[in-house]
């Protein structure tokens, strides 16, 4: 069983990010206002913020697809200035090649970096099992619910062997229940195989049940509002006085509906 300690070195650190998008009419919208914030190696970081508010597109750039008007990310001391599988993106909603196999879709990153199909498979299946899904390696996607879809899209980002996780409201569209679920299993499958994570959601609760720190962004322009060191012990209960209290307070700090 592989296990990390959350470090103290500063896995990310976003110097001054800037980011506007300008349209065809040559409209431009300023999405980013000087963002500044730097993430321990191994921690658990989440992005609360209001829709629309910019969360995405901050992402986006940590992950290498968009590049900031102006400002840095360095990871590792190193300035992001592409994508790369050294960060793993997991999605609201997870695209699965629907022709392949759960195995086929978990083991297509490595296939795709030449590993071995040996290799792969038992990496693959390692991470199947570590989501919850052994035994469901030769089913389809359309097989799986949506829940088992998201454990297929954090296998398949593990299984790229990131050392950053971004997971950009990948919860959004299930069901309370199986959102609840997933929120416990994404912290077990974290303590088992730590990584640093960036998580972003709109959701308070999400935000407090998760997080070792909340980062909260204000509307668009998004910029740093407020920042929450969350130390409460796991597994975290949504009915605790103290997790109350905090959902309160950062409730009050926001632009979200409770
Ligand atoms: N490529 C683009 N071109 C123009 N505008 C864009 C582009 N990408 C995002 N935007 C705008 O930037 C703003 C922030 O969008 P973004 O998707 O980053 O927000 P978000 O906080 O992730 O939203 P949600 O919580 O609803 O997913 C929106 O107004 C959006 O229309």
């Amino acid at each position: 069983m592989e296990t990390r300690n959350i470090g103290i070195k500063d896995k990310i650190c976003c110097k001054h990010v800037f980011k506007s998008f300008t349209d065809l009419n040559g409209n431009m919208t300023e999405v980013l206002r000087d963002i500044n914030l730097t993430v321990a190696e191994n921690e658990f970081l989440v992005i609360l913020g209001p829709g629309q508010c910019g969360k995405t597109t901050f992402l986006n750039i940590m992950a290498g697809l968009e590049p900031p008007t102006s400002g840095e990310i360095l990871l590792d001391g190193e300035p992001i200035e592409g994508p790369s599988p050294k960060r793993g993106m997991v999605f609201q909603r997870i695209a699965l090649f629907p022709w392949k196999t759960v195995m086929e879709n978990v083991a297509m990153g490595p296939k795709l970096r030449g590993i071995p199909k040996k290799e792969r498979e038992e990496k693959a299946a390692y991470y199947i099992k570590l989501v919850g899904l052994a035994g469901f390696e030769k089913a389809y996607p359309h097989q799986l619910s949506g829940g088992m879809k998201q454990r297929v899209g954090i296998a398949r980002a593990y299984a790229n062997d990131p050392e950053v996780l971004l997971m950009d409201e990948p919860f959004g569209h299930l069901d309370a229940q199986t959102r609840y679920q997933m929120e416990h299993e994404v912290l077990r499958i974290w303590e088992q195989a730590r990584r640093t994570v960036i998580f972003v959601t709109n959701n308070i609760e999400e935000a407090v049940y998760l997080g070792d720190r909340i980062v909260l962004f204000s509307r668009c322009p998004a910029t740093v509002k407020a920042e929450y060191i969350i130390d409460l012990p796991r597994p975290r209960q949504y009915t605790d006085p103290k997790f109350l209290e905090l959902r309160q307070e950062i409730a009050g700090k926001t632009d979200l509906a409770l």
